[in-house]
């Protein structure tokens, strides 16, 4: 009969388990994800230098660039080309000996193998260029821009050496600006190939847990994102896997979002969709790139809690969700789960303001119950005595604080003699807010116009949430009449029609149509830089002769060398050397300070825009 001997061998396999696993040594989560990385890491080592071998091979051998081809592409008649030089008849040394007279093309056609089974030779003709076409003198690329951007500092790592071929750059000079080169302590992606490889292994090999990988700290990189760092499973949803010997991942394969026993992961999340949207107020675009870190909300130190009765002082009537105000409070301590107090405790951090009435929407809890975590809240931070870091205050950092802006709470805009900005976090009622200006286009032919307006008398833009009366954000379509505020051109993008050409100077910019004085022809544009890189960047400009900074204040700088728009080629002028017909003005617009290039007089189509870059552009 056959079920008795099953059931022995049965247990004897059980018996064998049993004998194995108290055989063999335990081996701990961080020795096993180890020796998996490691393993990973072997085979790709091994697979990579195979891999690379023969992508360098291919590169030799005629016909194997030919398979590569597609099949329609390799047929017999597939022929190569080899021209004789062009001759010119300043005959350069090295082609002399050629017979210019009589240039001939030499065609050859191969079999598939490669093999050369014709050769012929044309006789073409030749069109002999003269200086027509001059080679244009070598010019440094640029991103096109129709904003600023935020740029802050370059990298300390040196991509390469510029000018490594001309001997008249001082490079040594320049490369003291740097720490390294960049190949040194840049990311590599292989890394993440063999990570990912590795986390696959773990997760259905070993049937270890994201927490299991994560928590023993072994892997080089990071599964998990962190506050606006996107963790490694994140970047793979966003990019093609490899296709090497030792891949076990599936291609349909997609790796689950991470789930998390610890109960923060609801804060992270939020942080990092925070560090997405731009926290000024006047912009809250995402991946915003003109505001930057500048804003960044995750990292400002202004914000603390207020004391509750601030709060609670707020709070006229009660709301409907059993709320604290009604006289039913029980005293038992609310039993929230870690989940519920990880809801909580982020709501408000990031909102310290909230009311326990609004909290209580937040968190799905009734209010009464908020109000206790409230309290108990503040008792805790009351003892550990939580300190305000003091930052230095940036160009236009918005005020974020309790209380009034003045000298008793540290608001910056009173720190900085300021108006307080729109995207400060006080209240609108706060009297040291801009209040706009009530110039009417009725009034006068273009409104705001002369410093008789508040706004332009303060250099400021008019502002079209506080500016009510000049029409300074758009022209109605019911009213076309209507005539546009003459302090808004900036913000409404009225720029001329510009193109460049050669001037004297190299490159100019020109008028394609007519200005008329006080017009704005353009916005300089380029990256907000920080005043190390300036200096870094200076070299190069020296070098190369070109400079296209200009200078905000003390520490910020324009420079649309490597992004900008054509206002970058505008060229310099003065009394001495020509009339200047435009000058650069900055402008607060919007909270944001932009530097508008305005016509000082009537200018043709065609013109050349010149303005005076001042008196200590030459000088430096
Ligand atoms: C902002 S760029 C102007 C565009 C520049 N012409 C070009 O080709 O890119 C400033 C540089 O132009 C040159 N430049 C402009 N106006 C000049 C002038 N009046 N005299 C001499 N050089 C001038 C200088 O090399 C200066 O560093």
């Amino acid at each position: 009969m056959d079920v008795p001997a099953d059931t022995d061998s049965d247990s004897a396999d059980e018996q064998n388990d049993v004998l194995k696993t108290l055989l063999e040594p335990e081996v701990s989560t961080s020795d096993l994800v180890q020796s998996v990385f490691s393993q990973v890491q072997t085979e790709f080592t091994e697979w990579n230098v195979t891999h690379c071998h023969q992508v360098l091979t291919s590169f030799t051998a005629p016909s194997t660039w030919r398979s590569r081809l597609h099949p329609d592409l390799r047929s017999p008649t597939l022929a190569s080309i080899t021209a004789i030089p062009n001759p010119s008849l300043d005959a350069r040394p090295a082609l002399q000996g050629v017979d210019f007279a009589s240039p001939l093309v030499s065609q050859e056609v191969y079999a598939s193998d490669g093999a050369v089974i014709e050769v012929s030779s044309v006789k073409p003709d030749i069109i002999y260029l003269t200086s027509s076409l001059e080679p244009h003198p070598p010019y440094e690329s640029c991103s096109p821009l129709h904003r600023s951007v935020f740029h802050g500092d370059d990298s300390d790592n040196m991509n390469f050496i510029p000018y490594a071929d001309d001997n008249t750059f001082h490079r040594d000079n320049h490369t003291f600006h740097y720490d390294s080169f960049s190949w040194q302590d840049t990311f590599d992606p292989d890394l993440e190939v063999i990570v990912l490889e590795a986390v696959y292994r773990l997760l259905i090999q070993h049937a270890l847990t994201h927490d299991d990988i994560e928590g023993c700290n072994v892997l080089p990189l990071k599964l998990r994102s962190r506050s606006g760092i996107p963790g490694l499973l994140s970047i793979t949803r966003r990019r093609d896997r490899l296709h090497w010997a030792g891949n076990t991942i599936p291609t349909s394969y997609t790796f689950p979002p991470p789930t998390w026993s610890e109960g923060s992961d609801f804060g992270n999340r939020l942080k990092t969709l925070n560090s997405l949207f731009c926290p000024n107020l006047s912009c809250v675009e995402p991946l915003c790139s003109v505001h930057g870190v500048q804003y960044s909300m995750s990292r400002n130190p202004m914000r603390s809690h207020p004391p509750l009765s601030h709060i609670l002082g707020e709070i006229t009537s009660p709301c409907r969700n059993q709320c604290f105000m009604n006289d039913k409070i029980k005293e038992a301590s609310p039993s929230w789960g870690e989940a519920d107090l990880d809801v909580f405790r982020v709501i408000s951090e990031i909102s310290p303001n909230t009311t326990p009435c609004d909290l209580a929407q937040l968190c799905l809890k009734p209010c009464y119950e908020v109000i206790l975590s409230t309290e108990a809240r503040t008792k805790v931070e009351a003892k550990s005595g939580v300190l305000l870091l003091e930052v230095a205050v940036l160009i236009n950092d918005p005020c974020h604080h309790t209380g009034p802006c003045n000298s008793s709470t540290g608001c910056p805009c009173f720190k900085n003699q300021s108006h307080c900005q729109r995207h400060c976090r006080c209240s609108p009622e706060c009297i040291r807010r801009w209040k706009g200006c009530h110039c009417s286009s009725a009034r006068s032919k273009w409104g705001c116009v002369t410093e008789k307006c508040p706004c332009v008398e303060a250099r400021r833009e008019c502002d079209p949430e506080l500016c009510m009366d000049c029409s300074c954000m758009w022209v109605s379509p019911n009213a076309p009449d209507d005539t546009p505020c003459r302090n808004s051109q900036i913000q409404r993008g009225v720029q001329k029609k510009l193109e460049v050409k050669r001037s004297s100077w190299g490159l100019g910019t020109f008028l394609v149509e007519a200005a008329k004085a006080g017009d704005l022809i353009t916005e300089y544009v380029g990256e907000m830089v920080y005043e190390p890189t300036v200096e870094s960047r200076a070299d190069l400009a020296t070098h190369r002769n070109r400079c296209y900074v200009f200078g905000l204040n003390n520490t910020l700088s324009l420079d649309a060398t490597y992004a900008g728009n054509l206002s970058r080629f505008i060229d310099h002028s003065d009394e001495e050397r020509g009339t200047a017909n435009s000058q650069a003005q900055v402008q607060l617009v919007n909270g944001d300070h932009r530097i508008g290039i305005f016509a000082i007089r009537d200018m043709e189509a065609g013109s050349q825009v010149l303005m005076n870059y001042g008196s200590q552009f030459f000088v430096e």
